[in-house]
């Protein structure tokens, strides 16, 4: 495909909606394409009403299996109407978690087994992997405690989830990390937010230098 897709990933709080902005802030007038960000589970109106659905803290009783295919169904619909499009324009699309969050939040999570989850997904994304995924690395427990301090009170439903199952997940990633360690690059998370975003930029102009080219 003609675009590049890039993927931001790691446990909640680790800081990737904040890094991003301030990434394509720094970045939008030096690459040679068009950028376009955007989110999972989300990212189109259908994809952003099961995203609803499934961070609701009132569906307590969602089994883990619905879970998995409402996350894959809200993929597959944002990869028709959003990615799939911008990446055969040409688009630098960025996008906040994909394919590796169901991999470590439901495949170890929620202990469906990461092969078993990983199968659906290649069904939901056709088999498209990012061209390169930052992980940005924090504990579970600080990415947590960064969430609590701005809204307190206003976890959703996986944010309310206990400290073992976020511990779960993150064992989850860095068996993903050691699996492709081609495609995802680690950032240490825990830094001041200029650094985390001044690492990320480096890795983006080392992996990807035809992104930078003189236009
Ligand atoms: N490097 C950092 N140091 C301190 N605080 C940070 C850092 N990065 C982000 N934060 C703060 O942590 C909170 C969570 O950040 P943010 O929403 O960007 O994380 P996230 O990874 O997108 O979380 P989630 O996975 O839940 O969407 C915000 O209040 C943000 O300002
Ligand atoms: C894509 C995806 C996400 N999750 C989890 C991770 C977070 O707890 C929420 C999404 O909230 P965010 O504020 O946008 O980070 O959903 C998941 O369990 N599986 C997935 O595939």
């Amino acid at each position: 495909m003609a675009g590049y897709f890039i993927t931001f990933e790691g446990p909640d709080g680790a800081g990737k909606t904040t890094v991003l902005e301030k990434l394509v802030e720094e970045i939008k007038k030096k690459v040679t394409c068009e950028i376009l960000v955007t989110r999972e589970p989300g990212g189109s109106k259908i994809a952003e009403a099961i995203r609803d659905i499934i961070l609701n803290p009132e569906n307590t009783e969602m089994d883990d299996r619905t879970e998995a295919l409402l996350y894959a169904a809200a993929r597959s619909q944002h990869m028709a109407e959003v990615v799939f499009p911008a990446l055969e324009a040409g688009k630098l699309v960025f996008s906040d978690r994909f394919v590796d969050s169901s991999l470590a939040y439901q495949g170890m999570g929620r202990n469906l087994g990461i092969e078993k989850v990983a199968e659906i997904n290649q069904f939901a994304t056709d088999g498209l992997n990012p061209n390169l995924t930052l992980f940005l690395d924090i504990d579970p427990k600080a990415g947590l405690a960064r969430i609590a301090k701005v809204r307190p009170d206003k976890e959703d439903r996986l944010e309310k989830e206990k400290l073992s199952f976020h511990q779960k997940v993150y064992t989850g990633y860095q068996e993903i990390v050691k699996r492709y360690p081609e495609r995802i690059k680690i950032v240490d998370a825990s830094q001041d937010v200029d650094q985390v975003v001044a690492d990320c930029l480096a890795i983006l102009k080392q992996q990807l230098p035809d992104l930078f080219e003189v236009k």
